[in-house]
Formats: structure tokens, sequence, C-alpha cells
């Protein structure tokens, strides 16, 4: 049976969850549930702190996990990403009181004390720059590391700002690293079996979140014009119309873009132009 690591708990678990169930896998009733198999599917899942994900995929204990980029990292742990999971987006960054800190390279935090709950990848991070500052390991609210004179700057996601803006902080420079919800596996490993089908249902409910199916009619003298504007994935599928001189089309676009695309062929002359949503699919 595959082994997989799945978050407790926290940001990424509900959607972590979600999308695991829309790839067809069976997932806990009962969040008090730390394993859940899935005989059928030959798969049995852990449920884990995500901040520990990391370390079960590394040591070869569990085969692949789902965490954070930013919890891979901090884990300096052996283990990989192999999918990127497209939820649980945020950007790691330092921020403190607008004006106390003298500019936003990292040379200009030398010497300064930074509060965070990610000291791995500060310590990767400083390393790096070679800079020197003394990093305070805290568990969470760190926002309040500054007010409470414990730190001079602060490193933490940030999703949306709200946090910092209502700490009275600012952001300081470029994002150490941009974080999303990945699929880990151990370094240098041979992927298990059962793997390949995996990551071919999770690349299918991707790509059903982000494209939708479009159809339409359209004067065949006015074809190329419309199938520009609807390329598909491979290539649009074009049938013949009862209606001389007419064809239908239908072909896969993103979902941000199918309003603009709609009115556009609507001005080629296409008409009937019906949308509809994609509930799986294997490329
Ligand atoms: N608004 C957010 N707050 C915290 N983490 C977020 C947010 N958006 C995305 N993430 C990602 O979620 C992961 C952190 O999840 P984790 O469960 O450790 O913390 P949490 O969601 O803040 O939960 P808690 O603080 O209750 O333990 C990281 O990969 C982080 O980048
Ligand atoms: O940019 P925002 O949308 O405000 O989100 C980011 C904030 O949310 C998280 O805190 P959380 O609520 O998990 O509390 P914690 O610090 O105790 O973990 C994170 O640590 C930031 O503080
Ligand atoms: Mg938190």
């Amino acid at each position: 049976m595959l082994r997989i690591a799945v978050p407790n708990k926290g940001t990424l678990a509900q959607p972590a969850a979600t999308m695991l169930q829309e790839a067809g896998y069976r997932q806990r009733s009962d969040p008090k549930d730390l394993l859940c198999r899935d005989e059928p599917n030959g798969v049995e899942f852990f449920y884990l702190r995500p901040r520990d994900i990391a370390t079960y995929v590394g040591s070869g204990d569990l085969d692949l996990g789902i965490t954070g980029r930013d919890l891979l990292i901090d884990a300096g742990s052996p283990a990989v990403e192999v999918l990127d999971l497209n939820f649980g987006r945020a950007t790691f960054r330092f921020a403190a009181v607008p004006g106390s800190v003298k500019g936003s390279a990292p040379s200009d935090l030398e010497g300064l004390r930074v509060a965070t709950a990610y000291p791995g990848v500060m310590e990767r991070y400083f390393a790096e720059h070679g800079v020197t500052a003394e990093v305070i390991r805290l568990d969470g609210a760190v926002e309040n590391a500054i007010r409470l004179g414990v730190a001079d700057v602060i490193a933490d996601v940030v999703e949306t700002g709200k946090t910092l803006r209502q700490a009275g902080l600012d952001t300081i420079g470029e994002p150490i690293l941009t974080s999303s919800a990945v699929l880990i596996r151990r370094e240098g490993e041979e992927l298990p079996n059962g793997v390949p089908q995996l990551l071919r249902r999770l690349q299918g409910v991707l790509v059903a979140r982000q494209y939708v199916m479009l159809a339409y009619d359209v004067r065949a003298d006015s074809l190329d014009a419309a199938v520009a504007l609807t390329p598909g994935i491979e290539s649009p599928t074009i049938s013949p119309l009862h209606r001389e001189g007419w064809v239908a089309v239908q072909a896969m676009v993103p979902q941000a873009d199918v309003h603009r695309i709609m009115d556009e062929l609507y001005d080629v002359g296409a008409r009937a132009i019906l949308v509809t949503g994609i509930h799986a699919c294997r490329l």
C-alpha cells in the first residue's frame, strides 16, 4: 500500500482532503481520525502536523506527503517536490515597524533580532546572503514579538497582509520565498508503484479546476479565426452540423479567460456558445 501524509490541521488540511476526494480517494470522516485506509485504491493516509510531514517523508517512513514549500525548506529533510498543488499560496516575508530598518537589502538586517516560526528558512537565507542576524524561534503570533521588545524584525507567512497591517508592520524587501502546497517524496528514491496513477489523478484535478469546456457553432469560413481563439490543449474537436456551411467546435479553455474568449468568438460569428464545467479528467 502507498503511504501518504496529509495535514491534520491548519490552513492546508481541508483543501488537501478536498483535493484527494476530487481525485477519487477516500478521506477520514472524523477530524480526530489520524489514519484512513483506502483499500480499493491501495492507499493509506496518515494525518500529521504539516510541519512534521517532510520529516516522515525524508526518512522514508512514508512514501509521499502534502505540505507547504516553506515547511519543506524549513525542515531541511531530504525530501523534494513532485507536484505543485496550487492551493495554500502565500509569501514568506520580512516585516518591521515602518522606518525602523535602514533599507530593504539583506545586509540591512545585519546584527538585528529576527523572530520567526521558520528558523530553518531563516538560517538558510542568512547563510546564502552572508548576513549575521540573531534568529529568535517562536511558535506563532510572531507579529507581536516587535511590540513586546523580543525582536527588531519578523519573518512570517503573508497571505492577505491583514495580520501585518493590524499589527502596524510593513513588509521589507522582496519575498524571501513564495509557497504553496506541494506533494513531496524522499530525495533520490525510485517512485513506488501506484505513484504515477496518483500523479495523473491529481494533475486531472488541477486541470479540471482551471479549465472549462467551451462548445459553439460557427460558419466553416470563419472556423480558422474561431479556432485561433480556442486552440484547446491538443486540438479542438470539429463536427459537421446538419445546417450547410456550419460546424460545431468543442475545446477546453482556461476558466479565467472564458468570458473574453466568448466575446471574441461572438465577434467572429460564433453562436450558441456554451460553457460547461469539467468534473475530472486525464489528459
Ligand atoms: N494565511 C495563512 N496562514 C498560515 N499559513 C498559511 C496561510 N496561507 C497559506 N499558508 C501555508 O500553510 C502552511 C502552514 O500551515 P500550518 O498548519 O503549519 O499553520 P497554520 O495554518 O497557520 O495553522 P496553526 O497556526 O493553527 O498551526 C505553510 O505552508 C503556509 O505557507
Ligand atoms: O496575511 P494574512 O492573511 O493575515 O495571513 C498570515 C497570518 O496568518 C498566520 O497566522 P495564524 O492565524 O495561523 O496564527 P499563528 O501565527 O498563531 O500561527 C500567519 O502566521 C500570519 O500571521
Ligand atoms: Mg499559524
